[in-house]
């Protein structure tokens, strides 16, 4: 098995500005942006994405996490399943939802979390935003409003994503190729 980074500090941080920037170009007049982080990694991409943004904005935009775990349409293929918790403590009815991860693969998360949001609310309008996007990966038509680096990935390789929020020594993004 071999690590390959493809993406940690500072650049993960420069990253970080630039997708905050497209994510105010796109601000809708009038209408609020809030945050959902997917459960488990995208929750920490989500706050780092919350904070950069509320450096610009007069107002730090409201904050919530999202499980999808019972949505996914292969959980009970798994041999374990082990839920996280949703916490959604703002009404998301005609706001602008962005949802992020940390990795776009199949697209199947996305999906399920897109049915997993609908229990909330029906917001004016979702957008997604992922750190990786794993191109020609796909097995859903979804693909991602805001991306931090697209990587062509066999489906046999994995991304793997690490937080220094999960105890981490540092922030470090690998493609992890199995022989
Ligand atoms: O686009 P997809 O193919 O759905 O993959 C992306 C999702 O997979 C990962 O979660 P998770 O750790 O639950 O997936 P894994 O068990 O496959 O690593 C990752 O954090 C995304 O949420
Ligand atoms: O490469 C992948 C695919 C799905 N989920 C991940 O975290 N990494």
């Amino acid at each position: 098995m071999t690590h390959k980074l493809i993406l940690s500090s500072p650049l993960l941080e420069i990253t970080i500005s630039r997708l905050c920037q497209e994510l105010i170009e796109n601000q809708i007049q009038g209408i609020e942006t809030v945050i959902l982080g997917l459960q488990p990694r995208g929750i920490y991409f989500a706050e780092r994405i919350a904070k950069e943004l509320s450096k610009h904005l007069s107002e730090a935009p409201q904050i919530g996490q999202l499980d999808a775990t019972f949505y996914r349409d292969d959980y009970r293929r798994r041999d374990t399943v082990a839920p996280n918790s949703t916490n959604i403590p703002f009404i998301i009815e005609n706001k602008r939802v962005i949802l992020i991860d940390d990795v776009l693969a199949t697209g199947r998360m996305v999906r399920a979390a897109l049915d997993a949001m609908t229990a909330f609310g029906r917001p004016a309008k979702v957008e997604l935003c992922v750190l990786i996007d794993r191109i020609y990966n796909r097995d859903l038509p979804i693909n991602a409003d805001y991306i931090g680096k697209s990587v062509n990935t066999l489906a046999t390789e994995k991304v793997l994503v690490e937080w220094t929020e999960q105890g981490h020594e540092a922030d470090k993004i690998w493609l992890i190729t199995h022989p």
